[in-house]
């Protein structure tokens, strides 16, 4: 008699699907019938609640669609409190695996051993099964491996060290400044001394027997060791620390959930679920590839700088492989009817006339290309790309009025409400003489205000609409939606996008990040590209001088010397990593001390946790010259307009990549006076200098990401990069070239000889292709 399955196992058997259901953005796709079918079939049977969850699934709305599968997901696997709420039969908490017992990667984390509430942690960060975790890669790597001997450390030295905490104290030598003093002893018995300045919250992590990991300069008072702490780490005190005496990644969180609960994770995830190679194993050898397992290893947990790099290549090859394979699978149905304008040489030249400028070449010629599209019955998919400040968003405005002019309407969708809010402004300078009706729609605003605004863009009452994601909530109906912006795409999840395009507009993506047109053409792959090469006339470069912090207090000066003349000043602090609390702690005393050391700026400060009103507030005060010096933290980087702010200052600038420090630049020399950009460097060493200097010596984005190129050489340990393209997470696209070309070949091999991927040889990838696409889809996107 076959066995019956167990409550376990049915709970699996169903989970997965709806999970892919979620993944694939609530389409009700699931198993052909659906999955209210799925949930009449036996298997719904000892889940009552959960069926009652998704009972009627397919008529429900979007938002309610994710809401019930989300809820019906929770009853089945979270928690045991989840679990208590279904019926009897299904009271039974997931089990977790065997030691030994080897699972699959689509088995959900709830089934990895990472402790009380570790599936929850796993999953708020959108890790729901082992493959999520296995593939969620560190964002850099630490070398731990010899923690250094301290009584050989110099001062000034950077360096990290694990240990125990045996003593705590504080004092506070004057008014308003608190010293936190804590020794920590190292596993050798060395003794080092690690020190706070005003920050009393890092004291509640820091219980005596705490074991820590600590980096920072070191300071030596005769024959003691005193650090100055940058970076700091808490360990769970597990006897096989994942986070010492090794090489060590660190990777994206959030506050609660440590790096060295997620280094657990990851190597149990590692040790239950191996994944089978995708790659037939020729082909590694053909293209010198480390096998899967090994590369996921690398990543991770790597034996030192080789088996990093190697797995590094190895996941790296495979991202552009799924990528070209996708493109090269779609490409057949590659033209998708789309909205054809007129877009009339007349409506180009009455919105050129009411401008207070005349286009550039650069931005006229991309205009016909645009114009082109739109003229086609092809659904234009296109990327203008262009440094910051080339007038992409001139350029997306003419779009904009050529599509109303016929009839339409337009949306340009922001990543962020700030920038929302700014074009919205610029938008309605460009437009609002041309009679065209400009809205804005933003999650800050009234519930009244945007049913209004939802219900004057459903009767066609708006022509252009400016938003952020609330432009593509469920409740928002174009009338007749022509064309859509969208602002830095990337930023956007695919489903987001996918939402806003439902009605096959016309899209233009318009992104300053400076990739080489080649490399452009993959990462993007079934975009168009526009490039805006020439900046509009007039502008005096940025002065940018880079100086070492001992010179603070000479380059605060000149930032008040500006002041008085009646400029203003950003003030960017760096980003702390893996703590989003320190980072605005970091900013906020940042502007304590400007305050101190500048009497007479008025200041103010914005950082990435202030509600999105109230930022919005502090940027319209700012713009409106209320006060004088921003104080922010690196919310300000994309596309901040505020032409009288003549000086940048960047805190730690050797923190920052430099792709970020020049669009952050990017932020001042907007308006027709002098500006300058002041480089802080709180580190000294040669290779700090050598990289900051390239941003000294030109404002030029390509030049900038080829000269960063340059100066990482092979031998580097190198951390893995976000490219910041949805499915690749490693790439390193000004980099990759001869990867990307090897994968490509391969894609085309592999597709000439078999066109739907059937041979039983290929039966790996042909599933991982369909996991990597359900998050993120290409060509179904538009
Ligand atoms: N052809 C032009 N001549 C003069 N000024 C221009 C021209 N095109 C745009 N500008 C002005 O230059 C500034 C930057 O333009 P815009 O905001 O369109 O650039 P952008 O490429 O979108 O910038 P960012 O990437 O920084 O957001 C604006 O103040 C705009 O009015």
């Amino acid at each position: 008699m076959p066995r019956m399955a167990t409550v376990a196992e049915l709970r699996e058997k169903l989970r997965r699907p709806l999970l892919a259901e979620l993944n694939a953005g609530c389409q009700n796709r699931v198993v052909a019938g659906g999955v209210d079918k799925l949930l009449a079939s036996p298997l719904g049977n000892p889940f009552p609640k959960v069926r009652e969850e998704l009972t009627g699934y397919a008529e429900l709305g979007q938002p309610d669609r994710e809401a019930a599968l989300k809820r019906a997901l929770a009853l089945l696997t979270e928690t045991p409190k989840a679990a208590a709420r279904a019926p009897k039969a299904a009271r039974q908490a997931v089990p977790t695996a065997q030691p030994g017992e080897r699972l699959a990667p689509d088995t959900p984390v709830a089934r990895l051993d990472t402790g009380p509430g570790g599936a929850r942690k796993l999953q708020s960060l959108g890790l729901h099964l082992l493959r999520d975790v296995l593939h969620a890669y560190p964002h850099r790597h630490e070398d731990r491996r010899a923690l250094p001997d301290l009584s050989q450390v110099e001062e000034g030295q950077k360096v990290t060290v694990a240990g125990r905490v045996v003593a705590k104290s504080r004092r506070s030598p004057k008014p308003g400044m608190m010293i936190l003093d804590v020794t920590l002893e190292t596993p050798a018995g060395g003794r080092v001394k690690a020190t706070w300045f005003n920050q009393p919250w890092v004291e509640k992590q820091l219980r005596e027997g705490a074991q820590l990991v600590l980096t920072g300069r070191v300071k030596k008072f005769g024959r003691s060791v005193q650090l100055g702490v940058e970076h700091l780490e808490t360990l769970d005190g597990a006897q096989d620390s994942l986070s010492t005496g090794r090489i060590v990644g660190v990777y994206d969180s959030k506050e609660g959930i440590s790096q060295e609960f997620l280094r657990r994770a990851a190597h149990r995830a590692l040790q239950a679920a191996p994944p089978d190679d995708y790659l037939p194993a020729h082909w590694r050898r053909q293209y010198s590839l480390t096998d899967l397992a090994d590369a996921l290893w690398g990543i991770h947990f790597p034996h030192d700088e080789d088996h990093l790099r190697r797995g590094n290549t190895r996941l790296r090859f495979d991202e552009y492989l799924f990528l070209e394979l996708r493109m090269l699978l779609q490409g057949e149905d590659a033209v998708l009817q789309g909205k054809r304008f007129q877009a009339s040489g007349d409506d180009i030249h009455t919105f050129e006339a009411a401008l207070p400028f005349r286009f550039t070449n650069a931005q006229r010629r991309v205009l016909l290309e645009i114009t082109d599209d739109m003229r086609s019955e092809r659904q234009m998919a296109r990327l203008v790309q262009g440094d910051v400040g080339s007038g992409k968003t001139a350029v997306a405005a003419c779009a904009l009025y050529l599509a109303v002019r016929d009839g339409y309407q337009g949306a340009l969708m922001a990543p962020t409400e700030i920038l929302a809010r700014q074009h919205y402004a610029n938008l309605r300078g460009y437009l609002g003489q041309l009679d065209v009706r400009v809205g804005l729609l933003i999650g800050a605003m009234t519930a009244r205000a945007k049913l209004e605004m939802q219900t004057r863009i459903a009767e066609g009452e708006v022509d252009v609409v400016v938003g952020t994601q609330a432009l593509i909530q469920d409740n928002v109906r174009f009338d007749h939606l022509g064309l859509a912006v969208v602002d830095e795409e990337h930023r956007f999840g695919v489903q987001q996008r996918r939402k806003l395009l439902a009605g096959r507009p016309d899209v233009l993506v318009m992104s300053a990040t400076p990739i080489p047109r080649s490399l452009a053409l993959t990462a993007y792959g079934d975009l168009e590209l526009s490039i805006i090469d020439e900046l509009p006339p007039g502008r005096t470069p940025i002065e940018t001088k880079l100086i070492q912090d001992n010179f603070r207090q000479q380059a605060y000066g000149f930032v008040m010397r500006q002041i008085r003349e009646g400029r203003q000043a950003f003030v960017v602090t760096a980003l702390i990593e893996e703590n989003d609390t320190l980072e605005l702690l970091a900013a906020t005393q940042l502007a304590d001390d400007l305050k101190t050391i500048l009497p007479e700026a008025r200041i103010d400060l914005l950082h990435g946790k202030m509600p999105a009103a109230e930022k919005d507030h502090v940027m319209d005060r700012f713009r409106a010259h209320e006060f004088d010096i921003l104080v922010s933290t690196t919310v300000i980087e994309v596309g901040v307009d505020v032409p009288n702010a003549t000086v940048m200052v960047i805190e730690n600038a050797e923190r920052f990549g430099l792709a970020q420090l020049h669009q952050l630049r990017g932020r001042v020399g907007r308006g027709s006076a002098q500006s300058y950009c002041v480089l802080i460097a709180g580190e000294h060493s040669k290779k700090t200098r050598q990289r900051l200097k390239i941003i000294e010596g030109s404002t030029d984005g390509f030049v900038i990401a080829e000269a960063d190129l340059k100066l990482r050489g092979p031998g580097e340990l190198r951390g893995t990069r976000q490219s910041g393209i949805p499915d690749l997470r490693l790439a390193d696209l000004a980099n990759d070239a001869d990867i990307i070309e090897q994968a490509r070949a391969l894609a085309k091999h592999i597709l000439a000889h078999d066109p739907k991927l059937e041979h039983p040889r290929l039966q790996y990838l042909r599933s991982e292709l369909q996991n990597r696409s359900q998050s993120v889809a290409y060509r179904e996107v538009i």
